[in-house]
């Protein structure tokens, strides 16, 4: 039965491992290799030592060289961990590689972040994502999961040709199967569910309130955002991925403006792409917005690699044009004037906000207001009946407030967004 491996029951002792080339790549290399042990904490798993490992060159079997190798199994064996964790990302064959010779766990930071997402969902489309995106991670590592079998068997190493495949070997191709069949069930599920979230969307198109979403780097505040505005109460903690679902809740503007605010998954460096993918449906809530806000956990060192990795990750999601509000949250940590000038270098435009205190929440909700009174503007068309396809674009794209028929003509009055008011401007007319 082809079922994705627990690790997080089972291994206790994991050796941290990154594999980098270039020297100037050893500040980055360190504080990915950092995260990853943040992460690997986050699902429970005792670390007992992590190690940057500095390789020539790129080679195919271990992507370092064999001595390398060598050596970081040694590591393993004499700290006699369960798991090795590389922050690199493994291709099937190389995880394969290493567990034969380390006779070991091995995974990558790929399949953490799969595990701990596994273990966050809640709900039926997080869950059905997770599924899918792990079922497609495991789908071409399964070879090594029933290696023993071909050992056991007496199988020749590897499989070998058609005549003496291993028991593994047959088993593989039932697994195999059985996964696609799996997979394609959760994508057909999953697109049911997106379908009434669609629907959902529409019902919240149609009451036509401006829209905002949280977006930053992991643990940067968001949900104490969303909670501290809209007085609510979403899951939030210090550990990685504690929203993976997003919430929404409605908000009123200081100038009596509703805005509906949307927490999302929080983004970190190298996710995964298969969960850039799967969790687009959740993200699609950056995308539909009318503007973003942009969390960031102003105490962190890592400030600015955060923000490009978010900015990185939303053009990935087409999102790369929205407005941005930036807000530098925890300020209420920061003291040192020094350190808040530089924030200030870095990040000109952004807010200093507490979200823990409420310190600078008013100003943020007075840039909402403002980026949204920039954003719609009421306007009068004359549209020629045979420009229909416009009054359908107002229909959708803007909030209609009346609607008349003059001759030929059908006269619409209508609060417009920014985005589609160039394609109408010919139309334009002034209020009788
Ligand atoms: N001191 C201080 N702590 C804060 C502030 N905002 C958030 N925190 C803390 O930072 C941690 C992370 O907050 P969350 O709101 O869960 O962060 P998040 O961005 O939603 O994280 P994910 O859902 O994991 O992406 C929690 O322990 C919060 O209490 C703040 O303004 N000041
Ligand atoms: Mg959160």
């Amino acid at each position: 039965m082809f079922e994705v491996r627990e690790k997080p029951e089972m291994v206790e002792r994991a050796l941290l491992v990154r594999i980098y080339f270039d020297p100037r790549e050893e500040d980055e290399a360190a504080s990915l290799l950092e995260e990853l042990g943040e992460l690997v904490s986050t699902l429970g798993i005792g670390i007992v030592e992590s190690v940057l490992v500095r390789s020539r060159q790129q080679h195919k079997k271990h992507i370092c060289g064999t001595g390398k190798a060598a050596e970081i199994i040694a590591l393993a064996k004499a700290h006699e961990c369960d798991v090795i964790v590389f922050d690199n990302q493994l291709a099937p064959h190389q995880q394969r590689t290493w567990e034969r010779e380390g006779d070991t766990c091995v995974i990558d930071r790929e399949e953490v972040i799969l595990d701990i997402f596994a273990k966050r969902a809640q709900t039926k489309e997080a869950r059905l994502q997770v599924e899918l995106a792990r079922m497609q991670y495991a789908l071409p590592r399964m070879a090594r999961m029933w290696g023993h079998l071909d050992r056991e068997g007496g199988g020749g190493a590897g499989g070998g040709g058609a005549a003496n495949r291993g028991m593994g070997e047959k088993q593989i191709e039932v697994d195999r199967r059985m996964a696609h069949v799996r997979i394609d069930r959760a994508r057909r599920e999953l697109e049911e569910v997106r379908k009434q979230r669609a629907t959902q969307r529409k019902e919240r198109e149609r009451l036509e309130t401006p829209h905002a979403a949280i977006v930053g780097y992991t643990n940067a505040g968001k949900s104490t955002l969303l909670n501290r505005l809209s007085g609510s109460d979403v899951l939030s903690k210090d550990m990685l991925f504690a929203t993976l679902d997003t919430t929404t809740r409605k908000i009123e503007l200081p100038d009596g403006q509703p805005l509906l605010l949307t927490d999302t998954v929080g983004f970190v460096r190298n996710l995964p792409h298969r969960l850039v993918e799967a969790f687009k449906a959740t993200l699609e809530e950056a995308v539909l917005a009318d503007f973003l806000i942009h969390v960031l956990d102003a105490t962190s060192p890592e400030i600015e690699r955060f923000h490009d990795t978010t900015l990185e990750v939303l053009k990935e999601l087409g999102a790369e044009e929205k407005q941005v509000v930036t807000v530098l949250n925890k300020i209420d940590l920061v003291t040192d004037p020094e350190t808040l000038r530089a924030l200030d270098r870095l990040f000109p435009d952004s807010l200093h906000v507490s979200a823990a205190t409420g310190e600078g929440t008013e100003r943020l909700l007075q840039k909402c207001s403002e980026v949204m009174a920039d954003r719609v503007r009421r306007c009068h068309y004359r549209i020629p009946q045979h420009r229909a396809d416009l009054v359908s674009l107002l229909h959708r794209d803007a909030k209609v407030l009346t609607t008349d028929y003059e001759g030929n003509d059908i006269l619409v009055t209508a609060v417009v967004p920014a985005s589609i008011a160039g394609r109408l401007e010919s139309f334009t007319e002034l209020p009788a």
